[in-house]
């Protein structure tokens, strides 16, 4: 079975109200994209990014060059009901962002969570054995899940890598590339519609039948990657060439495999092909290393708590991943509490 759909679509695509909320690296490329294509694009900020919005807008370099675009920046309670929501935060603050966003949905509004990790609604839509259940890490007693009904999200994989040098100012290295599907695996007219907005931006965006194996793709991408990174102060081009650590990304890369496959995910890539792909990203510095960078919080539950926990439904060890996110977590906690601290003396 294809796992890429055809897409449908030929006529140009059609206008849409989008959000998007949370206007970091991920989430303002993708609104300079969609609002150069000529897209009505609200974008949800708060702070200093959302006061360098509404005077500067937004200032992308991707590989078309640099464009700077003004953008319709607020909080939820200057947006009406919008046909898409892109949610482009880190995992952990998923709940207070769908929260923040409930006045902007109607029951036609696709929200599409541009997360990375295993998704709060992994086990709804599809059906098996472990059909409806909560995965715990990302959606602690089902209070995600809670939040949006399971018929408003579209899942997605995002292939970008991009990093936010100030607030507003982004820096996109490679090609753009977003895969989507329908958590139930159907084909739909919002799919269909969905990745025609996104392509008409200049951005690459397959449809795909089985959102799941693309997911886990990724998923072990970044269970390999964002917390040996950290560990490391590595770039991914270092972490997939430098045999030092390389050794431990194809270590981590075999452990998630197994668990992928568990779960029934056919993941078409084999480790040296992963390591070829990723050192061709060049001296990118995952997300997971610019929040250490920044003192800010890892975004461990949903890259690698959510894995260890599917891992232990199938008693797979995990043994080398355990050691590395738990090595992440501490680099992490330490250099934010001392962050917090220069910052606590620096305004005393
Ligand atoms: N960067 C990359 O190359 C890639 C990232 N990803 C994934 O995409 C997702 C987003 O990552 P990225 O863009 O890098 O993350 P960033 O940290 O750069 O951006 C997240 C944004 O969300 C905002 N935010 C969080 N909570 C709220 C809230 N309650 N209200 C308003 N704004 C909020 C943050 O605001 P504030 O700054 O004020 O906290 C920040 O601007 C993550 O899951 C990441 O793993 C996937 C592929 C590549
Ligand atoms: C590095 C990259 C692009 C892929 O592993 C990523 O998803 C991240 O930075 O979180």
């Amino acid at each position: 079975m294809p796992k890429t759909m055809e897409p449908t679509m030929t006529s140009p695509a059609p206008k849409q109200r989008i959000c998007i909320a949370g206007a970091g690296a991920i989430g303002c490329t993708i609104a300079a994209r969609l609002a150069m294509s000529g897209q009505e694009v609200s974008v949800l900020a708060r702070g200093a990014t959302l006061a360098t919005l509404r005077s500067q807008g937004i200032v992308l370099t991707d590989l078309e060059g640099t464009h700077t675009v003004p953008v319709n920046a607020g909080s939820a309670a200057d947006f009406g009901v919008q046909d898409i929501i892109f949610l482009c935060c880190k995992s952990q603050d998923i709940a207070a962002l769908l929260q923040q966003i409930k006045p902007l949905v109607d029951e036609n509004t696709v929200v599409v969570p541009a997360i990375n990790g295993v998704p709060w609604w992994y086990f709804h839509g599809e059906g098996g054995r472990f059909a409806g259940s909560t995965v715990e890490a990302v959606d602690p007693a089902g209070s995600v899940s809670a939040l949006l009904p399971l018929r408003q999200i579209m899942g997605t994989v995002v292939f970008i890598t991009a990093e936010a040098s100030a607030p507003g100012q982004v820096t996109a290295k490679n090609p753009h590339l977003m895969m989507f599907g329908e958590p139930d695996n159907s084909s739909s007219e919002r799919l269909q519609r969905l990745c025609a907005v996104v392509a008409a931006a200049g951005i690459e965006a397959r449809p795909l039948e089985r959102i799941r194996d693309k997911l886990w793709t990724k998923i072990i991408a970044n269970a390999s990657t964002n917390p040996l990174s950290v560990v490391a102060g590595a770039t991914l081009e270092e972490l997939y060439t430098r045999p030092a650590l390389r050794d431990t990304v194809v270590a981590i890369m075999q452990e998630v495999l197994l668990v992928a496959a568990s779960y029934g995910a056919r993941v078409e890539i084999d480790p040296l092909t992963f390591l070829e792909l990723g050192a061709a990203m060049g001296p990118v510095r995952t997300s997971m290393l610019q929040d250490y960078e920044r003192g800010r919080a890892l975004e461990l539950g949903s890259i690698g708590d959510a894995v260890l926990e599917l891992a232990a439904r199938f008693d797979i060890p995990m043994t080398v991943t355990r050691k590395v996110i738990g090595l992440a977590r501490f680099h992490g906690e330490k250099h934010s509490s001392s962050t917090a601290t220069q910052a606590a003396a620096a305004s005393a």
